[in-house]
């Protein structure tokens, strides 16, 4: 394969796509990297010679995940783990367990989670991976088998010198459960490696709070510079998974208002805003894996909008935490005429060029995910890492 040819931004992104044309989220993210730094690129060539090395991926993993389903039959998942980049030190990225997760998406979370890392004050190179395989509906012994059938392969390439796990979209305490204890097995020692939610496996408990927690902090910041601040504002909030409710609580502590939450099949808008108790119960219907719709039949003064997103709610600020590319041109056009004033990223890349063009254009503030999102990697601290 021919190797990036001429050495101006432009360019850098023409070969990542004549490399990887099908990849969009990959070259998405290229994109809007290079586009950030197209000042920089074209004052030092230096800097072109970095990205061209930086752009490919130290090393991808792409593996078969056979499983049994409770009725004995077999299934074949594909498993991914791309380690971006381990310049500055072992790779530490998440796991994604979604029908949807493929390369293209593998390689961008550990581009993305890379050059976030980097932001930190550790010595953390960046990875990402997962696999297509759906946690949704399935039983607790088949999330066992098939945590442990992903980790019979991954578990070579892992390690507290080479590679780190966290959890990702899939992937919470259960399965981070399933897998370090597989590993541990495969391993023949305790290597605690893994940055979960559980402090014995020599993960921060405070790990799964911290990036919804931080994204909230990032948001207090940003308005104390303004002379504002989070207390009485109305914030619109996507997804209902772990960094959606964490955000939920931290917004509540400070006094703010979290109208929305949502799921991939619609929205939910509670007018008078979501209390602890209120989160308590959403978390409930989450783990039961009901509707988010169920909601309103104990709180009636909410409503759920099916196959809709939350951005046309009236809000001071939005906090996407459910997907890449969940907030299109329109759904853009609806925050800033919904009175949005700053757009905190939780979920990595969560807009299309489009959308940002039109918030920047419309002066929305946008806290990008690499910085405001990087509450996960930061609590590292609290493990010694
Ligand atoms: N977990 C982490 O440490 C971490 C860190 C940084 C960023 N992120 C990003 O935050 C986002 C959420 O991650 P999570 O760990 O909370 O995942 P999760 O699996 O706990 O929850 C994801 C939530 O999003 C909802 N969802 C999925 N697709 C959706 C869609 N198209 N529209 C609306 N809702 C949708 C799901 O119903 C679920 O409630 C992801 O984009 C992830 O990349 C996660």
């Amino acid at each position: 394969m021919k190797a990036l040819m001429s050495k101006t931004a432009g360019s850098i992104v023409e070969a990542a796509l004549k490399r990887d044309p099908h990849e969009l989220e990959f070259i998405q993210s290229v994109q809007e990297a290079v586009h950030a730094l197209e000042r920089v690129i074209a004052k030092n060539s230096h800097y072109v010679n970095i990205m061209e090395r930086l752009l490919e991926p130290e090393r991808m993993i792409v593996f078969r995940v056979p499983w049994v389903d409770d009725r004995g039959e077999t299934h074949v998942s594909r498993g991914f783990r791309v380690q971006f980049n381990q310049a500055l030190g072992p790779c530490r990225g998440g796991i994604r367990f979604h029908p949807l997760m493929n390369l293209s998406i593998a390689k961008f979370l550990g581009f993305e989670q890379t050059l976030k890392n980097a932001l930190s004050p550790y010595k953390l190179g960046g990875a990402a991976g997962g696999s297509d395989f759906d946690p949704k509906g399935k039983s607790d012994n088949e999330i066992m088998r098939f945590c442990q059938s992903f980790m019979n392969e991954i578990y070579r390439y892992l390690g507290p010198d080479k590679d780190l796990p966290s959890e990702e979209m899939g992937v919470g305490t259960r399965e981070m459960g399933y897998l370090f204890g597989q590993y541990r097995r495969l391993a023949g020692h305790f290597q605690g490696s893994f940055t979960g939610p559980r402090i014995f496996w020599s993960g921060s408990s405070l790990r799964t709070e911290a990036t919804g927690y931080g994204l909230v902090f990032f948001a207090q910041l940003i308005l104390a510079d303004m002379n504002k601040e989070l207390k009485g504002l109305r914030c619109a909030v996507s997804g209902s998974g772990k960094i959606a409710m964490h955000v939920l609580e931290k917004l509540i502590a400070y006094g703010a208002v979290p109208i929305t939450v949502s799921d991939s099949k619609g929205y939910l808008v509670d007018e008078d805003g979501f209390d602890y108790m209120k989160i308590t119960f959403l978390r409930d219907i989450k783990a039961q894996q009901r509707s988010l719709r169920d909601y309103s039949k104990t709180y009636a003064r909410s409503k759920y909008y099916d196959e809709a997103k939350p951005w046309s709610e009236r809000c001071d600020v939005a906090f996407p935490c459910a997907s890449q590319n969940e907030i299109d041109q329109s759904d853009a056009i609806n925050l800033v005429n919904s009175g949005c004033r700053i757009l905190v990223e939780g979920s990595n890349m969560p807009c299309i060029p489009e959308a940002v063009d039109v918030l920047r254009k419309a002066n929305v503030l946008i806290a990008p995910a690499m910085a405001a999102g990087a509450g996960g990697v930061c609590s590292l601290l609290l493990q010694g890492i």
